[in-house]
């Protein structure tokens, strides 16, 4: 494409412009698997936005404004075309390295202070070689420029939506990325707020960035601000150009837009198919792509400033220094500002600040494990040393077992969908990578769930009155917390999989096996061959031998029987038909015959047993 002569030159606060053109970008959704049919949402559209000027696709709801925008910035995969980056084919990976995108619902860490959220992103945006002066500069600069100063210090969720949408766009100014889409920006904000908001990414554009916003009606004021407009019509563009020469354009079309009326409403009004000028609209679409996509109706723009422009001040950002010769290497590789341990400890300090800000959640967790360890010990008060309730003290383990299991699943299940629409949008600003995000997820859970179980377990054994030694009470606490942590990361998967609704529902589906497997339900040798694997992969069945031995194994001896006879007053016993019904990590005969004598030596040689179940 060739470029438009009328861009303006930039201002010296970026140091290379950013001029994006794009050709015959079609996008088709599949409505199944199968290659044929689907829906054009883009038909072959043609297109530039220059740096310096503040560039606003609109059209009708469902003209396909979202999906161009999602293609420029490399946020899905177009089906077909090429995107130019200064008149050289896009690199999508060192692309998105200088641009941002800002979705419609973005959202922003309710817990934290726009000055907190400033700083954790400045912290994760900016490498090692800009300085923390040189951080808190740059914050400072973006509250002046964003003008909110006032409410620095106010945490996100109590902050106005138009706030909201300035601190999202702050967020991903930390690190001046030459270029910013944003998907409709100004949606569900009042009139005087849209037209700062506009204000902002006009003064933003005339420092030299490329900024390209979706809108769906802007009104007349706003389009005053607009450099470039590019109006698309059902997946095809109608026009681009200034907004000043769309009347004249359509009036060329045989389309007259009645005097005092809004440009772009009567663009849009007409581009519905119901409207009689509709017609006259198809036609000229059709006329421009029989014109073997010509590019006559993407008009040069004429950039006009005015006082406001001056809005925005951001000083230029030291660039990293780098050896000259590993310039290239450095390009291709997909690197982050900050090293993965750097971007961890952040990750987890702010998750951990979000947390103590609002500690209802960890509170409602450890209160429900403490009421639920009241419950369960009352209804098995002092089962532990009665051979006469040895069943019922294995079913208050299994249960145990299965109620820890249950509660960290489900919490980390609801509570990571919440935060995907923020993860997703930071990593794909190249905020952090996702690696480090799970790690201080999983870091930021893990003592929540420590705390809960390790209430639970020590309630509960000393009121269902298990033996009261030291290596017993510490290999049923160690059992039950591994256990929970598998279960938060089972959790985790399945959240990260889906959204809340479908989580929950396919919840269930996940953890059944671990359970149905498990040695509680069902036999080994009874289960169909070809399921026994199941049996060890489940951790609920290591879980639950982990359970049993450390209750009824290392050599416990005989226990009081206060009914006329009780089949498993000898705990090995119990061990002995336990093994028969599970019989899947080598037997229970084996550690029993082996097992020494004393606490002492059994620890010495736990490691060598483990194995030797494994065996
Ligand atoms: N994955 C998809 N599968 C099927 N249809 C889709 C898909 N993505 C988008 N569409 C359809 O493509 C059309 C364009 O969607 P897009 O979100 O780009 O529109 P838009 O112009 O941004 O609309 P709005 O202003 O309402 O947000 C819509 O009709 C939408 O239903």
């Amino acid at each position: 494409m060739v470029p438009d002569s009328n861009s303006v030159s930039t201002s010296a606060s970026l140091t290379e412009d950013v001029n994006i053109s794009f050709e015959n970008i079609t996008h088709i959704v599949r409505h199944s698997l199968l290659p044929r049919g689907g829906k054009t949402i883009l038909n072959g559209v043609n297109g530039q936005f220059n740096a310096g000027e503040l560039s606003v696709i609109i059209g009708q709801s469902g003209a396909g404004k979202s999906t161009l925008l999602d293609i420029l910035a490399g946020y899905t995969d177009a089906t077909g075309g090429n995107i130019f980056v200064n008149g050289r084919l896009r690199n999508v990976k060192l692309f998105r390295r200088r641009s941002c995108y800002i979705l419609q619902d973005d959202r922003v860490q309710d817990m934290l202070t726009i000055h907190e959220s400033l700083h954790f992103a400045a912290e994760l945006k900016l490498g090692n070689h800009i300085s923390t002066e040189q951080k808190n500069e740059r914050i400072k600069e973006i509250v002046e420029s964003l003008g909110v100063k006032a409410a620095i210090r106010t945490r996100a969720a109590n902050l106005s939506g138009g706030q909201r949408k300035r601190l999202a766009i702050g967020l991903e100014l930390v690190n001046d990325p030459p270029v910013m889409f944003l998907d409709e920006p100004i949606s569900g904000l009042d009139v005087s707020t849209a037209y700062r908001l506009i204000l902002l990414l006009r003064g933003l554009a005339r420092q030299g960035r490329t900024i390209i916003i979706s809108m769906h009606q802007p009104s007349a004021t706003l389009l005053n601000k607009v450099d470039r407009l590019y109006a698309l019509v059902e997946g095809r563009c109608g026009y681009m150009g200034s907004v000043s020469l769309l009347v004249p354009f359509l009036a060329e079309n045989g389309l007259t837009c009645p005097a005092y009326h809004n440009p772009v409403d009567f663009f849009i009004e007409i581009s519905d198919p119901n409207d009689k000028n509709n017609v006259v609209v198809k036609q000229m679409l059709v006329q421009q792509s029989d014109n073997g996509r010509n590019i006559s109706y993407l008009q040069n723009t004429v950039i006009v400033n005015d006082k406001d422009d001056e809005l925005v001040c951001l000083s230029t950002l030291p660039s990293p220094k780098e050896d000259p010769t590993n310039k290239i290497l450095l390009a291709l590789k997909s690197t982050y500002p900050t090293t993965s341990l750097k971007q961890f400890a952040i990750l987890t300090r702010r998750t951990l600040l979000t947390i103590w800000r609002d500690p209802s959640f960890v509170l409602m967790n450890v209160s429900i494990h403490i009421m639920m360890a009241l419950f369960v010990g009352t209804l098995f008060f002092k089962v532990g040393g009665d051979a006469k309730y040895m069943r019922d003290n294995f079913n208050f383990l299994y249960f145990s077992l299965m109620f820890l299991m249950f509660t960290a699943f489900s919490s980390a299940t609801v509570r990571f969908p919440d935060q995907v629409p923020i993860a997703r949008r930071e990593h794909f600003n190249r905020w952090y990578n996702t690696g480090a995000y799970l790690g201080s997820t999983l870091a930021s859970i893990l003592p929540m769930q420590t705390i809960s179980t390790l209430s639970f377990c020590l309630i509960t054994y000393l009121l269902t009155g298990q033996p009261l030694e030291s290596l017993r009470i510490a290999q049923y606490s160690f059992t039950l917390v591994l256990v929970s942590y598998v279960a938060v990361c089972v959790g985790l998967f399945n959240g990260s999989l889906f959204t809340v609704k479908n989580a929950v529902i396919f919840g269930p589906f996940l953890i059944m096996p671990f359970t149905v497997f498990s040695g509680f339900f069902l036999k080994f040798e009874d289960a169909p061959t070809f399921f026994q694997w199941i049996f060890h992969i489940s951790f609920l069945k290591h879980g639950l031998v982990g359970l049993v031995l450390s209750i009824m194994g290392m050599e416990r001896p005989k226990l009081a029987c206060t009914d006329t006879y009780c089949h498993y007053a000898k705990p090995r016993q119990f061990l002995k038909d336990y093994d028969q019904f599970i019989r899947v990590s080598g037997s229970f005969e084996t550690w029993l015959r082996s097992t020494p004598r004393s606490d002492n030596e059994w620890f010495k040689c736990i490691g060598q047993k483990i194995w030797a179940l494994e065996d």
